[in-house]
């Protein structure tokens, strides 16, 4: 699949292990690295970006303004923004990026999307090669529309069987992280295959998308089918032409996974592929539970979390972070904000919240945080602290007991 796209991409023929420039279908970057590209693309003495509708834009990573130097920096992207005429701007509290990209139709079967953060591999879960890059080389795309790739190996993952009750995406993920290995997939894609795959929802797909860097992937690759189209309908904001992997097509590595006995699965400090099953750290206590970001802040998380604090009480403090604000919309209009907030949890705005440590909750010194992102390493929500990584079911059953809790138990 990816040979395909970079030869689409590249307006001819490249395989595997090939350099090639490649011309971005939309480039992305967020308030946290567009300071950066834009510096860079200023340094050029360029006036113009080469296509301001190609340019995507959500301030997500530190919104509202933690601090006075956030609120500045900004306000100078805002000006630089409105300069170029970047009509696909989503400011304070209309998501995080990642969500922002898929929810408005940017992120589309065979398209080449590139984004200045390193989860923007979420994007394969449309069949897209969504891949990330530093800011210095966004602002090579802003300047060009175009970068140089060396076309990526690919590793199968093939994961079968019907996962059982409160086992969901974020379990088959883990176990993918696990069992590939932090380093197991280093500029590789991967492509994902077996009906435990195409069982999952787009929402699903997208948490095992996100997390494919997790494992050293360039991209996180799901194979369209009618349920991507479904999405897409009425959303794409340009035609797409899906790309598949051809029946003889080459693998460096193959994977199985057995999605039909997976347990729920957590990554225990400081590593996201030191993953093991629930039921080997349950009782290990929580300060905090942290249900949101990129990898499960979608309505379906949400949803799962109302289901387990229905008509209960928070043991610990709990904070759950919609994606988007459409997501947040949606939990209001459904009732999943009610059920959340009555059972004590706390609801902030749309955006990264604290899952890199910046604010809305980052934890003290020796404080444990069971969260639903996709980064444990040591120090990334608060210097002292020990993150585990979990599913939306195993957060909010962990947040009734104040304890790691396996969600099938509850
Ligand atoms: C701030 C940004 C560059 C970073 C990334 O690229 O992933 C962040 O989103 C993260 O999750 O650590
Ligand atoms: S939610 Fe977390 S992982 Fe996702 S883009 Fe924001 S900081 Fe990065």
């Amino acid at each position: 699949m990816s040979e395909k796209i970079f030869s689409r991409a590249s307006g001819k023929e490249v395989k595997a292990n090939e350099f090639t420039m490649a011309n971005v279908d939309y480039a992305m970057a967020h308030d946290g690295t567009s300071v950066l590209a834009v510096r860079s693309f200023k340094k050029m003495g360029l006036d113009k970006v080469w296509d301001p509708k190609r340019i995507v834009i959500p301030f997500d990573h530190l919104t509202p303004a933690n601090t006075e130097t956030t609120a500045d920096l900004h306000h100078d992207i805002r000006e630089w923004i409105a300069e170029q005429g970047i009509p696909n701007f989503f400011d304070v509290g209309e998501g995080i990026c990642h969500q922002v990209l898929p929810e408005n139709g940017f992120a589309m079967p065979g398209k080449l999307v590139v984004g200045a953060d390193s989860h923007s591999c979420t994007y394969g879960a449309f069949g897209a090669f969504g891949t990330g890059v530093g800011a210095t080389d966004m602002s090579e795309i802003f300047a060009s529309g175009k970068l140089w790739f060396k076309v990526p190996e690919t590793i199968k993952v093939t994961a079968s069987g019907k996962l059982g009750k409160n086992v969901l995406a974020k379990d088959v993920t883990l176990k993918v992280i696990g069992t590939v290995g932090a380093a197991g997939a280093t500029y590789k894609a991967a492509e994902f295959y077996g009906d435990t795959i195409t069982d999952l929802s787009m929402s699903g797909r997208m948490t095992l998308s996100n997390m494919a860097i997790e494992m050293g992937g360039k991209a996180g690759i799901v194979p369209p089918d009618k349920k991507t189209f479904e999405f897409l309908k009425g959303r794409a904001v340009e035609d797409y032409e899906p790309v598949y992997a051809d029946e003889d097509a080459e693998y460096c590595a193959e994977y199985e996974i057995d999605g039909a006995n997976l347990e729920p699965q957590v990554a225990r400090p400081h590593q996201v592929d030191n993953v093991c099953d629930v039921p080997e750290v349950a009782g290990t206590k929580v300060d905090q539970v942290f249900i949101g970001t990129c990898t499960n802040g979608r309505l379906e998380d949400l949803e799962v979390a109302a289901d387990f604090l229905k008509g209960e009480k928070v043991a610990v403090r709990t904070i759950v972070i919609p994606a988007s604000r459409s997501i947040m919309i949606e939990a209001i209009r459904n009732g999943i904000a009610e059920t959340l907030l009555e059972a004590g949890a706390t609801l902030a705005t749309p955006g990264c919240g604290p899952c890199l440590g910046g604010h809305m909750g980052v934890i003290g010194e020796g404080e444990v945080c069971i969260s639903t992102a996709n980064r444990n390493f040591r120090g990334r929500m608060g210097t002292g602290g020990q993150i585990y990584l979990a599913s939306p079911a195993t957060a909010a059953a962990s947040a009734l007991t104040g304890e790691i809790t396996d969600p099938r138990e509850v």
